[in-house]
């Protein structure tokens, strides 16, 4: 929920940051609201489409400036100075990151923001070992000649960034980004504006040179977002989003033919054998159901049991998430957080309403739970289990990012991968077994761009990271993010 400065406290001002400095717009700043409480804890200056235009001249001028002549190693160095800084402040990004996200701080400062200071260094590491390809060639008159691979930045790169794990994956772009030689326009979502603002400090702090990292607030639609993926000096747009919110910036993209890199939306699919640790399915699911209120993009929203420990599993579940404790943000014992804003509470919510309506069995949950001030002001839900819905339910089709999964039960492995692939996204599984080889077997069945066996969300940043189908275009991670964020150019030299 935004509302206009007029109405939110002078608390935290948060500018735009170009060129190495803070600047202000016109527009009337936005109210920046604590998810936990619903209270306004700051206001955000929103980008038109001049302040765009400077961002983008600025990474312009940079890409000309001093970045452009450092060697692979000196970049390196930065990165690594970027990951110190953001460890130098690490309670700082903690607190920020609660703030905008009401997500609990052990959440916070054993996930977002770790892995976004170890997304510099995985970068880091990569340009120590970087290499491309080199031919010997014969030619036709007998003589030799030497091809070889030269990767250049591509450029000016719009970064544009999500609610839900908002440090982690603004540096899970920023850092193969900068890595590779490019300079970049952010844009944080307009719901977590602070800590890519606190990223920008630590960027002037390290000695990235200004211009280099530039980060604008806004929306999506008539501001900074459309601004940033329309502006014709951009040489390719990174995003990280709702599927549908991908095809407009696509759409964008079009024009002036940039390269697109996309993390987009999911409907993941687990499935639970009978022969599974069923200990480990349980915490696993529960981890992959209900972590960060469920608005994780990897999320489980789909869990199919093979039949003869279906009804233990429902139960053990339901246990586990009536175990989950909503509260305080910052208290210790708080393991469950609200919906980031009122109009998603209110979409979740509604997905609740209609699995009632279609006759699901509340197996627990369903609705909002009753806190006490100043948490009752917050956007909370239930975490839910539902079951006994078709398969063609959209609680079971579209995509709810909240605490909610459906169970289903199945009985032959043909049937439980027939129904995870029964969707037009494909972002990623989680298999419980404990037969190796129907973990392989399964794991090449299921259409999606990452697989976990026995496990959820277990991450080696080398790794090529992405969606398949609706769920995204390119893959992020390691050597992966090269294709986007560098021109491949073959040298061929006659000796
Ligand atoms: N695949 C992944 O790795 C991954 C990771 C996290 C989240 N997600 C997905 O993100 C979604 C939740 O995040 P969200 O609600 O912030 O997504 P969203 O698409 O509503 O917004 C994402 C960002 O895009 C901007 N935006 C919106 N419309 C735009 C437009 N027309 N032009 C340019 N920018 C625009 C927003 O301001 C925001 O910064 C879910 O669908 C989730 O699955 C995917
Ligand atoms: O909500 C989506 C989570 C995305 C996670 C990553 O991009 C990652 O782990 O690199």
């Amino acid at each position: 929920m935004n509302i206009t400065a007029a109405q939110a406290p002078a608390s935290s001002v948060i500018t735009h940051y170009i060129a190495g400095r803070p600047v202000t717009s016109s527009r009337p700043p936005f109210a920046n609201v604590d998810p936990a409480t619903g209270q306004v804890v700051g206001h955000v200056h929103e980008a038109d489409a001049g302040i765009v235009d400077m961002a983008v001249r600025a990474a312009r001028d940079a890409l000309h400036g001093p970045w452009g002549r450092l060697t692979d190693g000196e970049r390196a160095a930065i990165l690594r100075r970027l990951a110190d800084g953001i460890r130098a402040r690490f309670d700082e990004f903690v607190a920020a990151e609660v703030r905008d996200t009401g997500k609990p701080y052990s959440l916070a400062s054993h996930l977002d923001i770790p892995r976004g200071a170890a997304n510099f260094d995985v970068f880091a590491d990569q340009l120590a070992h970087g290499a491309t390809e080199a031919f010997r060639s014969p030619t036709p008159d007998g003589g030799i000649a030497l091809n070889y691979g030269l990767r250049t930045p591509r450029g000016v790169i719009a970064v544009i960034c999500p609610w839900n794990l908002p440090l982690l994956l603004m540096t899970w772009k920023v850092a193969p980004a900068l890595a590779f030689g490019n300079t970049v326009v952010v844009k944080p979502s307009e719901e977590t504006p602070s800590t890519t603002t606190l990223l920008a400090e630590v960027m002037n702090d390290a000695g990235v040179p200004p211009g280099v990292f530039n980060v604008v607030h806004g929306f999506g639609p008539d501001s900074a977002g459309q601004y940033l993926t329309e502006h014709p000096d951009v040489n390719g747009i990174t995003f990280t989003g709702e599927t549908r919110t991908g095809t407009a910036i696509m759409k964008a993209a079009a024009v002036g033919v940039r390269p697109v890199s996309f993390e987009l939306g999911g409907k993941n699919a687990a499935v639970v054998f009978a022969d599974c640790d069923l200990d480990a399915a349980i915490a696993g699911t529960t981890r992959s159901a209900f972590l960060n209120s469920g608005q994780v993009c990897l999320g489980t929203e789909r869990i199919y049991v093979e039949r003869p420990i279906f009804d233990t599993f429902v139960a053990r579940l339901k246990q586990a998430a009536e175990a989950l404790r909503p509260g305080d943000p910052n208290a210790g014992d708080t393991t469950f957080g609200p919906l980031i804003s009122k109009a998603h509470r209110d979409k979740v919510l509604s997905y609740y309403a209609r699995a009632r309506n279609e006759g699901a069995s509340i197996v627990t949950g369903g609705g909002v739970p009753s806190l006490p001030a100043p948490l009752s002001g917050g956007w909370w839900v239930e975490p839910t289990i539902w079951t006994g819905l078709p398969a063609d339910s959209a609680v079971l089709t579209e995509e709810i990012f909240g605490p909610c999964c459906h169970i289903a039960p199945f009985d032959r492995e043909d049937e439980a991968i027939a129904a995870a692939n029964d969707s037009p996204y494909g972002l990623a599984t989680s298999i419980w077994t404990g037969d190796l080889s129907r973990a392989h077997r399964v794991a090449a069945a299921i259409e999606v761009g990452v697989a976990w066996v026995n496990c959820w969300f277990l991450r080696d940043l080398r790794t090529a990271f992405g969606g398949a189908k609706q769920s995204g275009i390119g893959r992020e991670g390691g050597v992966h993010g090269l294709e986007f964020y560098t021109e491949l150019r073959n040298v061929c030299i006659k000796l």
